[in-house]
């Protein structure tokens, strides 16, 4: 479970605030939207949601623990281990193989890349990206890297999974895959928390949170 409790924030000091005092549960199993006009701070509580930015007021809760407060290191290390998070751009590195790219998140978390190859040819079979593993993000499609952001996420099966409008560059058939990615990981039990405004994944979502 993920909360967040009368939660504002400003980008610096005067500047306007978002989000009034918001308040909401993200559940664990269950998708949930976050929607509303541009500029209204989807992305931004994606980050105060992804331990990269802290609230200015209010609290951040993963499960029983309070995060917005903690040291940075505990909420690296807590990033590391339990959340998954898909940017806007894919945010490849382009000196990385695809397959390298996804294999990474679960050598930072502690795993040996022996005992993950495996699940991250899955993801990208999954994804059908598949047939790119051994090309680097300069030889791939927007949309392509847009479906490895996805599998990078998932490789350590996170608690949270955070995408920032995950379907945004992608035809119907590839959003669908990206969908069923992300509402695979809710299956598994992840809190999957998308910003969109895309309809389709509108229409499949558990819960939706308007700001
Ligand atoms: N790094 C930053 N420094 C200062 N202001 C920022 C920064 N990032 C975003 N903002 C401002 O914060 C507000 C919320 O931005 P955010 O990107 O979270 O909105 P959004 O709802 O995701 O928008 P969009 O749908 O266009 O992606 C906007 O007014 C934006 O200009």
């Amino acid at each position: 479970m993920l909360a967040v409790q009368d939660v504002r924030f400003a980008y610096r000091h005067g500047a306007e605030e978002l989000f009034g005092g918001l308040s909401c549960t993200f559940t664990t199993g269950a998708v949930t939207a976050i929607t509303g006009a541009s500029g209204r701070g989807k992305s931004t509580l994606l980050y105060l949601l992804g331990l990269m930015l802290r609230p200015t007021s209010g609290a951040v809760l993963l499960g029983d623990i309070r995060v917005d407060h903690l040291p940075d290191a505990r909420r690296a290390e807590l990033r590391a281990q339990r959340l998954g998070f898909v940017f806007q751009d894919a945010a490849l590195d382009p000196a990385r193989t695809i397959l390298d790219s996804v294999v990474e998140p679960a050598l930072y978390a502690g795993s040996h890349r022996r005992d993950v190859t495996g699940r991250a040819r899955d993801l990208l079979e999954r994804l059908g990206v598949a047939e790119r593993a051994d090309h680097r993000p300069g030889e791939i499609s927007g949309g392509q890297a847009q479906r490895v952001a996805v599998a990078r996420a998932l490789i350590n099966s996170p608690a949270v999974v955070l995408a920032d409008e995950p379907t945004g560059n992608l035809d119907h058939d590839n959003a669908a895959i990206v969908l069923a990615a992300l509402r695979g990981a809710a299956r598994d039990g992840a809190a999957t928390i998308i910003a969109t405004h895309d309809d389709f994944v509108l229409q499949h979502c558990d819960q939706r949170v308007e700001l």
